[in-house]
Parts: structure tokens; sequence; C-alpha cells
């Protein structure tokens, strides 16, 4: 394999062009670091405005699960590379087109469609690769989520096969809880599929996001890095806390790399993964991973030499990466805490007064009361102390309304 060069020169039509699908906080990052090497940058998401929108050179707003719109759009702007940051596409469309060898997809095709549901991801790890992970069961309607509860087992969670940040996601401590779960998974996936996954609990001690990066060596042959571990909090399935490094027993942490090594090994292509991970002990059990940067993998901002946006844009315009960590750090998500568009936030100076601390704010043109529209970043001696004054930090933030 060989890295993109030459890079050409933006809105010439000597151009190195690469287009998000999903252009959220993370895109917005990655964006802003393709930039920083001379790519020329077309934002897609599904609203118009979205975060990566305001930095990118052309934006566009389609349904982007929509494969005749989607591979229109591809055949206006002819990218050299296209990066998916969200779930939500025609992945199939992706493949198709790759087939042809009409695009170059990040990592490639068949991760993003394997990625997009969590069956193919899920059947993949357990079934194919053998890698430990949850016990789990699909249903497609009431009666088969009873049956598979009520062989997985309670307490249990229940996911439509298609979301992600926890949404549509349920804990479930016993049968009465079931006709509910399935309900608030139809109306909470990014697609709403009719298929929902079981999985039962593993009582963890932490878990961790393993940053995994494939990235062409001088010799170009494609080589895999790993990042140190991120730990991370999650309140009703979305991160609300990352720290960087998660102190970890050698064997578990050889395992949890193993793990990444394997999954990232199939998945193939290039560009870095967040490979999630319930760590007990010695044991690790593979969750899922992402295929792109990683909401956990903020972190990495104040953390790393170069943070995990960085690291995706170098990789997969085919140049060398360095994974090593800075300094310890931490994350702390500021959610929207209204149900307003164009809201206000007030208390960014008495933040930024927090020692080590740094604040990002999206844009994002809408706020709901869990929607993140924020993080704040602190770095530290150490990760406990920067956990502290990431919270710290972040609580100062404060949302609000604009009349
Ligand atoms: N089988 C399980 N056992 C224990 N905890 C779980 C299990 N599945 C999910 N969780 C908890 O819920 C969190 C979110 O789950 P998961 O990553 O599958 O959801 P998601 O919607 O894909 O979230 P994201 O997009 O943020 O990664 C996990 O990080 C973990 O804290
Ligand atoms: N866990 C995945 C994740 O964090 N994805 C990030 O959230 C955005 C969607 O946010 P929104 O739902 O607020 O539009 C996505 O575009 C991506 O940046
Ligand atoms: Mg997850």
């Amino acid at each position: 394999m060989k890295s993109l060069e030459p890079i050409g020169t933006p809105l010439s039509p000597s151009a190195t062009k690469v287009m998000l699908l999903g252009s959220g906080e993370l895109g917005k990052e990655v964006i802003i670091s393709l930039q920083r090497l001379g790519i020329e940058v077309i934002a897609v998401d599904r609203y118009p405005n979205a975060p990566g929108h305001q930095v990118a050179h052309h934006s566009h707003v389609i349904d982007m699960t929509d494969g005749i719109a989607l591979a229109a759009l591809i055949e206006k702007e002819r990218p050299d590379l296209i990066v998916p940051e969200i779930e939500a596409i025609a992945t199939p469309t992706l493949v198709e087109l790759e087939n042809v060898g009409k695009v170059r997809v990040i990592p490639t095709a068949r991760a993003a469609w394997l990625t997009m549901n969590r069956e193919g991801i899920r059947r993949l790890a357990a079934e194919t690769l053998n890698l430990p992970t949850s016990p789990y069961r699909f249903a497609d309607n009431l009666d088969e989520l009873r049956k598979a509860c009520d062989e997985i087992g309670f307490p249990c969670i229940v996911k439509p096969v298609m979301s992600s940040s926890g949404k549509g996601q349920s804990k479930l401590n016993s049968i009465a809880d079931v006709a509910h779960a399935w309900e608030y998974a139809a109306a909470g996936g990014r697609v709403n599929a009719g298929r929902v996954i079981v999985e039962g609990m593993i009582d963890f001690d932490y878990e961790i996001t393993q940053l995994t990066v494939r990235a062409l060596d001088a010799s170009g042959q494609i080589a895999t890095h790993f990042c140190a571990p991120i730990g991370h909090v999650q309140v009703q399935g979305d991160y609300v806390e990352s720290w960087q490094p998660q102190a970890m027993p050698p064997v578990a942490l050889e395992r949890a790399r193993e793990i990444a090594q394997k999954i990232t090994d199939d998945l193939g292509g290039l560009g870095l993964f967040g490979v999630e991970l319930f760590v007990k002990g010695d044991m690790v059990w593979f969750s899922e991973v992402s295929p792109r940067p990683h909401d956990t993998g903020m972190v990495t901002m104040s953390s790393q030499i170069q943070n995990e946006f960085e690291l995706h844009a170098k990789a997969i315009l085919g140049l060398p990466v360095d994974v090593s960590l800075r300094t310890p750090a931490a994350s702390a998500v500021i959610y929207g805490q209204h149900e307003a568009k164009a809201i206000g936030f007030e208390g960014v100076a008495a933040a930024l007064q927090v020692p080590g601390t740094d604040i990002r704010l999206f844009g994002k043109p809408e706020s709901f009361a869990r929607r993140r529209m924020g993080v704040a970043l602190a770095s530290a001696a150490d990760t406990d102390t920067a956990r502290r004054l990431a919270k710290e930090a972040a609580g100062k933030v404060r949302p609000v309304v604009i009349k």
C-alpha cells in the first residue's frame, strides 16, 4: 500500500478530497486535522450546521441512510476517500461502490457495514474470531424478546441493533421490564431496524477503550499501534467521563491488545479504531468496536502527543503515526440540559480558571437535555487528579437558553 501523496491543493483541480459521512463533534476534529495536512474536506450530515459543517470546505445535508441519495452525492463530489463518522449510513451502498472500484472507504466498506449493525460485529467477534463476549440473543418482536431474555437471564441489557451513545438501550431486572425495553428500543435506535440484541450483564471491575491504529510503516506495510488504555464511566449507555492511562494488570492489558489486534486485523484497512472492552481481574471481554475515533477518546486531545483525530487523519492518508502519551488526562461531558435551539454557555471563563483544563464547545445548533454539547479536558500528574479537575471544569459550564 502507498500513501495518498502527492497531496494536492484544496479548492483546485489537484485537491486531495475526503468526504466525512457524519459531521458531529468527532468528525469536526478529524476535519480540522485533515485540513492541517492540506486536504479538501466535504462534510455530510443529516441536519444543517452540524459541528463538522462549520469547519469544512463544503457541506451537504442528506439522509445518509438513503443509498440513492448517498451514491448521487459521492458521484457529484468524487472524493479520494470516504470516512464514515457515524453508524447510520447506507453501508451496503458503500460496499457496492467499493466493490466496483468507485470509492475507497475508511477503513473498508465491509468494516463500516459490519459495525453499523450490532449483529454483524457481534457474530464476527464471538462466532468467527471466538473472542470472549457477553452471552447474547437477537429478537425481532416482543415474544422473541421475552424468550431471549428468559434464556439469557436477568439482569440483562436490550439494545437496538442499530444505535449508538446508549440510544434505545435499557437494563432489565425482570420479565416485567421486557415490554418497556422493546418499546424504548424501537423509539430510540438511530435506524428502526425492528431488531434488538439482548446481552447478559458482564460484572466488570472497569471498562476501557483500546484505541488501535493501523498505519503504514516505512516499508509500506500496515503496522498496528496501541494507545495507552482509556478508562471510562458510562451512564445510561452514554459516556460521561474518560481518562488515560487506565492502570491495568499486565496480563489483562496483553489480553486486551490481543483482542484488539484480532478484531482490527479482520476489519482491515487503514485508520484508528476504538475497541471497547470489559475487564475483571485478568479477564477481558470484547464489547464492540468503532472503526473510527471514539467519544471516550476525546481525552487524547489533552493526553497524547497526537490525538485520536490526528492519528486517524494521518493513518488514512498513509502517513506515519506516533501514539505516545504526553501526560495523564481526563475528559468530562457537558450535556445540553435544555430542549432549545441556539443555546448559550455561561461559566466558560470560570471553567478555564481550573488549572490544567481546556474546553471544547461543539456548536451543535440544537440542544436536548442529554445531547452532548461540549467536553471539559484536564491534564494533571495522575488520572485521579485529572478526573477531579475535568469534572470541576465541566460543572462550571452552564448551558442557558437565550431568549
Ligand atoms: N453486556 C454488558 N454488560 C455490562 N455492561 C454493558 C453491557 N453492554 C453495555 N454495557 C454498558 O453500556 C455501555 C454502552 O453500551 P454499548 O457500547 O453497547 O452502547 P452504544 O450505544 O454502542 O454506545 P457508544 O456508541 O457510546 O459506544 C457500555 O459501555 C457499558 O457501560
Ligand atoms: N458514541 C458515538 C458518538 O459519540 N458519535 C458522535 O456523536 C455525534 C452525533 O451526536 P448527536 O446525536 O448529538 O447528533 C456523531 O456525529 C459523532 O461525532
Ligand atoms: Mg459502546
